[in-house]
């Protein structure tokens, strides 16, 4: 289990003072895939660097499983370093060694004897497909299979915690999903996997929960299908994302419909537009499955000649979720 408990990064440079991170909390739960998304410049690198004590926090505390790194002195940091296995957006291997001696590379900085690196080894790359590359050089590997011994290296030393730093921006989509579900297969109940992206799709493939970065703090967060269920919540407008409407004004009232489970599956728009003895027309939507529940956005395009209320009254009262879409803040744009 990874914590980190009100984390900051301050940075002074040329006088000027930049909160990176700005008090970050959150919880990873040893068995759990824990997404962190946030655009450029929201703080990732430095959340990466300050979880890793690359760069040392100016406040805040980060501990694994019990032990916090930022109270521990040199070999102890050392060692609680190791619990932590790191996969970056390039590999990064070492080009004269094969793809064997890259993977046993962190068993040989802890001296492992040659046939504990060697049992090691042919395991990892058993986990990660590579079984048969193992006397190759990257050079030899595609983009993808270079990604997946940078994983294998990562769980080298068994840590508590996979951290992956932007692991699929490099790859192109078909690589990517590859990628993504080698790291859904690597889950044990023992390992915490904390994935920062600014990819939205690797949210949707992999996580359990989320939490949304933004100018250096954490502004949402949760479980995946909780967030996702906030009409409101700009993780749920960027996971189910319906692109901005057209220039309507003048055509209706503009009503936005979220529903889950077997709900979706339920003709709501065609009973309400019934009830209320209207016309309903569907202007955009989106559907999505996430963690193993279908969810639904909506946006309804409501004839003057009814009252926008009624029909939200109407579509609440069969479960969904709905509100005036003007009401909704930043409706329209991604996270
Ligand atoms: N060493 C540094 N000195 C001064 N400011 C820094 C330093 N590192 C980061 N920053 C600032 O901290 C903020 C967060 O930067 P960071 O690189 O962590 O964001 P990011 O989300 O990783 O962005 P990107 O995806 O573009 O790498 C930015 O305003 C950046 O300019």
């Amino acid at each position: 289990m990874i914590t980190v408990t009100d984390l900051t990064k301050v940075y002074s440079q040329g006088g000027r003072t930049v909160h990176a991170l700005d008090g970050v909390s959150l919880t990873v739960p040893s068995g759990s895939i824990h997404g962190i998304i946030g655009h450029s410049g929201a703080g990732k690198s430095t959340l990466v660097r300050c979880l890793t004590m690359l760069d040392k926090p100016t406040s805040g505390t980060v501990t694994i499983n019990g032990v916090d790194l930022t109270a521990a002195r040199a070999d102890a940091l050392r060692s609680a370093r190791r619990r932590i296995g790191l996969v970056f957006q390039q590999a990064n291997l070492f080009d004269s060694r094969t793809i064997a001696q890259n993977v046993g590379y962190p068993l040989e900085i802890v001296k492992a004897d040659a046939a504990r690196r060697k049992a090691k080894v042919d395991e990892l790359l058993g986990r990660v497909g590579l079984a048969d590359a193992s006397n190759a050089y990257p050079a030899q590997l595609s983009g993808g299979m270079r990604q997946r011994v940078g994983i294998a290296r990562a769980l080298a030393t068994d840590p508590d915690v996979l951290l992956f730093d932007e692991p699929t921006s490099a790859l192109d989509p078909r690589t990517t999903d590859e990628v993504l579900d080698l790291i859904v297969s690597l889950r044990t109940p023992e390992l915490a996997v904390l994935v920062i992206t600014h990819e939205m799709h690797v949210v949707k493939r992999i996580c359990d929960s989320v939490s949304l970065l933004e100018g250096g703090r954490i502004i949402e967060s949760g479980p995946l299908t909780e967030v996702v269920s906030r009409l409101d919540g700009r993780l749920s407008q960027a996971l189910l994302g319906i692109p901005p409407h057209a220039d309507l004004r003048g055509a209706g009232t503009l009503v936005d419909v979220l529903s889950s489970g077997p709900e979706t599956l339920q003709p709501i728009v065609a009973h309400v537009s019934q009830v209320v003895g209207a016309e309903i027309a569907i202007v955009a939507g989106s559907v999505e499955h996430l963690a193993g529940t279908t969810f639904s956005h909506l946006r309804l395009l409501i004839p003057e000649s009814v009252e926008a209320g009624r029909v939200i009254d109407e579509l609440r009262r069969l479960g969904a979720d709905a509100a005036l879409t003007d009401s909704l803040n930043g409706t329209g744009e991604a996270a």
